[in-house]
């Protein structure tokens, strides 16, 4: 952005969907909803370490974005009464950067790292020697001459998050004392979820339309309360400002989000690989070309809910739309679909990892 005096300025934008998303995020831990295993464990984690007066062990968490991870790195900071410092793997690129923000810790204090997988190597190798014994050692000067120069850090609790923990590298996953893997919600979850942030936003939802916004989140908070303050720009706009049944219909038809909740590049990545391949097998980085986006964002964005729902999987000789993926789009798959003998209807969220 160009200042008045021509030269660089900050951007400063107000985004008041993110305001929105600050506001219903939950601060304690049982403010935040479903995920009841993995928040029962953290309790009795945090309490332990709490009553030893002690900061608790490293924390891993996993899952597809929007779920709640760092969500959970702040209320575990909340929980302790600790600080927290934010960064992403991506943002450390020498282990410099990390050295830095590591002896910059106050003792107890949260350092959470996202994206944690996206680590750079040599960083990678000093946040070892951080979170076994506290220390770390800082080379200055290159070649023969170069010297390691240790220093403490503070005790203190690395929580990482990753949507890919397979490619955290084994030393890297053996130093955390606590793994979690968080778990698409179920449809009723997401209710309970839209009933709280409707609340907090002051917006009127009736229970049909709680339940129809909630089963078109594609199982993800962050989602459900995008599509909440988009439901209500739509009741306020065209309607009179409660959300029902027939506003939610009615808006997510405008947004494009489908029965199933899948969005536009959810659909071309299935009607790419059915109408293009044939319903494939296809490789990753052909399939992301042919819907113009990344391969990452394809494998971690849209992937995870549609393996999850049933719609495509993920073969040894690539992606492959199911019979359900054809269903969906409304054509009629060839025979041998893959599936061919699955319900017609996927069952989504048949798992029990959220539960008590
Ligand atoms: N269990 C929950 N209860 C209530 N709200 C939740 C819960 N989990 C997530 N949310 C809401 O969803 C939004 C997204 O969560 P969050 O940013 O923590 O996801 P994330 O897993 O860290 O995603 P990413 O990896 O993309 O950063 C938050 O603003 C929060 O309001």
């Amino acid at each position: 952005m160009t200042g008045p005096d021509g030269g660089l300025v900050s951007a400063y934008v107000h985004d008041a969907d993110l305001d929105a998303e600050a506001t219903v995020r939950p601060k304690r831990l049982e403010e935040f909803i479903a995920q009841h295993r993995v928040r029962d464990q953290l309790d009795l984690l945090l309490q332990g370490a709490m009553r030893r007066g002690s900061p608790p062990d490293h924390i891993l968490l996993s899952g597809p974005p929007g779920l709640g991870k760092t969500t959970l790195a702040n209320i575990v900071a909340a929980e302790l009464g600790s600080g927290i410092r934010v960064t992403s793997g991506p943002a450390i690129e020498r282990s410099g950067d990390l050295a830095a923000i590591l002896t910059s810790l106050a003792e107890g204090d949260v350092l959470f790292i996202d994206e944690i997988h996206r680590i750079a190597k040599p960083a990678e190798e000093l946040l070892y020697s951080a979170m076994e014994d506290f220390r770390v050692d800082v080379i200055v000067g290159k070649g023969p001459g170069a010297t390691a120069i240790p220093l403490d850090v503070e005790p203190f609790t690395l929580v990482g998050a990753t949507t890919r923990s397979g490619l955290l590298t084994g030393p890297m996953r053996d130093r955390f004392g606590f793994v979690a893997h968080l778990d698409f919600y179920s449809p009723a979850d997401l209710e309970v979820l839209l009933r709280r942030s409707a609340r907090i936003l002051g917006v009127p939802i009736t229970d049909d339309g709680a339940a129809e916004v909630a089963g078109r989140s594609r199982g993800t908070p962050r989602i459900a309360n995008r599509l909440l303050r988009r439901v209500r720009d739509f009741a306020e706009v065209r309607a009179d400002g409660v959300v029902t049944l027939e506003t939610a219909r009615a808006a997510l038809t405008v947004y494009d989000v489908d029965a199933l909740g899948l969005d536009r590049l959810d659909r071309a990545v299935l009607t790419a690989l059915v109408d293009s391949f044939r319903g494939g097998p296809v490789g990753l980085s052909t399939l992301a070309v042919a819907v113009g986006e990344q391969p990452d964002t394809v494998e971690e964005v849209c992937e995870p809910f549609l393996v999850r729902a049933g719609l495509l999987a993920r073969t040894p000789r690539g992606r492959v739309a199911t019979e359900a993926a054809w269903r969906h789009l409304g054509r009629t798959p060839p025979n041998g679909t893959f599936g061919a003998n699955a319900p017609a209807v996927p069952d989504l969220f048949s798992t029990d990892a959220d539960q008590p």
